[in-house]
């Protein structure tokens, strides 16, 4: 079998040096690598570009757009990490597990927009119980983030590596603006009629993501309970891969009463949680922020792209 000719656009970013750590030892995968010094020209961007039967873009929004613009070539499949497209029409989204149809969809796409990784969780979290009509699409949710600095990039994790500034110790809120860059994608793929109030955090440690979504059960479909959040979200994960529904109030993960944000770093998955009492319930989702918020979920949708996502590279 003919391998599949890969080319990463901006492989020396931290998405794109992830990206070629999975396709490295892949023998199905022909990596064009372009030349350090060339890696900004134009000219060998585009030559690459339209060589690659799939070309991943790990470059700011701008540069994204502008190398979408580079490619004249048919067949080239381009999966896009940044923000850029997310909820642009023509372009289908990066989350296999979004909606029973999403791998038909991604099997024929050419414009593929890689998901957020604040958005990828809160949408798995979200989606399914929107879907079972237990969350009302013009309900008003909030939800909060904690998050590893590498999902900074690379400026940020040189900030918190230089070291020297006693701000960086501790967990920093952001995003106070309460207009952050995921939310027209987490309220365009989950069905809500209101983007969500999300407010992230970002921590001292280098990677490990988790969104919390609190819910009032009176403010859910009558008759809703915990029990149901769950068993939704335990249906519709059913015999997916890389997500795992944990039990109801999982004993395991507060066995020493706080909840371990980093769980699913150096994997693809992604595990999802729902706490409640009689009158509240919390559903978390938790994922390696470089792993299924980035590269991981980009090899994912190409494996699924290519038909073959058993067992590779994941
Ligand atoms: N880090 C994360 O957790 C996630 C990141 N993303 C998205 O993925 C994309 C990449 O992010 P990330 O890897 O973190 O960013 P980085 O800043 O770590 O890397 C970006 C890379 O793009 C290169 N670059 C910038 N402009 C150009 C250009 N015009 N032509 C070619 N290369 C260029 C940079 O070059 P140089 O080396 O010279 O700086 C750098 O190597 C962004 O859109 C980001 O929003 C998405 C999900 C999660
Ligand atoms: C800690 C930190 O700054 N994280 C980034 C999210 C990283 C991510 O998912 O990036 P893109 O949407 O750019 O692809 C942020 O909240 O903006």
């Amino acid at each position: 079998m003919a391998s599949t000719r890969v080319f990463v656009d901006g492989h020396e970013g931290t998405t794109g040096l992830r990206i070629h750590e999975y396709l490295a030892a892949r023998p199905d995968i022909e990596l064009l690598v372009i030349d350090s010094s060339k890696r900004k020209d134009v000219d060998e961007r585009r030559r690459l570009l339209n060589a690659a039967d799939v070309a991943f873009l790990c470059l700011p929004d701008a540069a994204a757009v502008e190398a979408v613009a580079l490619i004249d070539n048919p067949n080239t499949c381009v999966i896009d990490a940044s923000t850029a497209h997310r909820t642009q029409a023509g372009w289908a989204f990066g989350l296999p597990e979004l909606a029973p149809g999403q791998r038909a969809q991604l099997r024929q796409a050419k414009r593929i927009a890689n998901p957020g990784c604040h958005a990828s969780a809160f949408i798995l979290a979200v989606r399914p119980l929107v879907d079972a009509g237990l969350l009302p699409a013009d309900a008003r949710v909030t939800a909060n983030s904690i998050t590893g600095y590498s999902g900074g990039g690379k400026s940020m994790i040189a900030q918190y590596e230089t070291g020297g500034d006693a701000k960086l110790l501790s967990p920093r809120p952001y995003a106070l603006s309460l207009t952050h860059k995921h939310q027209p994608e987490m309220a365009a793929h989950t069905g809500l009629r209101t983007p969500p109030l999300f407010q992230p955090i970002v921590g001292p440690f280098y990677k490990g993501l988790t969104v919390s979504v609190p819910l009032h059960l009176v403010d859910l479909k009558p008759g809703t309970t915990p029990e149901l959040l769950h068993a939704a979200l335990a249906a519709r994960y059913s015999g997916e891969p890389f997500v795992r529904v944990l039990p109801l109030r999982d004993a395991d993960a507060l066995k020493d009463g706080f909840f371990d944000v980093q769980g699913c770093n150096d994997t693809n998955r992604v595990d999802i949680f729902v706490f409640a009492s009689e009158r509240h319930a919390m559903v978390m989702a938790r994922l390696d922020n470089l792993g299924k918020g980035a590269s991981g979920a980009a090899v994912q949708s190409m494996n699924v792209h290519l038909g073959c996502e058993e067992g590779l590279g994941l």
